[in-house]
């Protein structure tokens, strides 16, 4: 269970990024994290992690979030990732082994076995041996995710894991992403494209600096909620 407590984040002393977040979220669970454009998505997921200093508290399972790290595995916004670094599909993908291996140790045969299985699981055995910035979006986001099998963290925060990514990468991901749900994971997506949201989330949080409606996404991503959140255009963009 996460459960944010009066979670605040202000930057340079000016931008009010998050206001009063009080959340509960229980898993196992894939929850979207939506809201229009700079309206604090990839913040709340930095205050939970510890990255970005908020007031307030971010609880996991009851003890402070920053302080169990090792059980969250994190994907930043593509954006903000170096591609050019010279690595293998292989050893990116094996570095989600070092919150249990710690810095200095060698990573076991059994390591490299669960490394082999998340590139299977993510259809990319074959591209073992590449050099990160010869993928395509979808492969590099797929190779994110086998990282986070790697981890085996009982929480995963992703940020916009679909953008860039083609189709083929995009079903894969989310039938990987709902078998780890059916196995017990908390998962949290910050996610943009209001057509998915249905199709993939089984709760949702709609936030625009403050909470504008959490919970199951039948009850909250409903057009007087999304009207609040995004103002009144957001019709023309539903096609409504
Ligand atoms: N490091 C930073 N320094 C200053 N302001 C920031 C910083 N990071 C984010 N902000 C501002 O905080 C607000 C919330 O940003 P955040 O990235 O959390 O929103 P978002 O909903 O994820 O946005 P987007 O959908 O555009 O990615 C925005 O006004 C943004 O410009």
């Amino acid at each position: 269970m996460i459960e944010f407590q009066k979670v605040g984040v202000v930057y340079n002393n000016e931008v009010e990024a998050l206001k009063n977040i009080d959340l509960v979220i229980k898993g196992p669970t894939i929850t979207g994290i939506i809201g229009p454009n700079g309206s604090g998505k990839s913040t709340l997921l930095k205050a939970a992690l510890g990255v970005v200093r908020a007031s307030g508290k971010v609880m996991l399972d009851g003890i402070q979030a920053n302080k169990a790290l090792k059980r969250i595995a994190y994907v930043a916004q593509k954006s903000s990732i170096d591609l050019s670094f010279p690595i293998t599909v292989r050893e990116c993908v094996a570095l989600g082994t070092l919150p249990s291996l710690g810095l200095f140790k060698r990573i076991t045969r059994e390591e490299w076995e669960s490394v082999d299985k998340a590139l299977e699981i993510v259809g990319l055995s074959e591209q073992s041996q590449r050099q990160i910035s010869a993928l395509s979006g979808g492969q590099f986001q797929r190779v994110l995710i086998a990282r986070c099998l790697v981890q085996n963290a009982e929480y995963l925060f992703l940020d916009e894991p679909f953008v860039g990514v083609d189709m083929v990468s995009e079903d894969i991901i989310i039938k990987i992403l709902k078998d780890l749900k059916s196995k017990g994971k908390t998962i949290l997506i910050v996610h943009h494209d209001l057509n998915k949201v249905e199709g993939y989330f089984d709760q949702v949080v709609m936030l625009n600096r403050e909470i504008i409606a959490a919970g199951k996404t039948a009850q909250v991503f409903t057009v007087p909620n999304l009207k609040r959140a995004y103002g009144e255009n957001i019709l023309v963009e539903r096609g409504e």
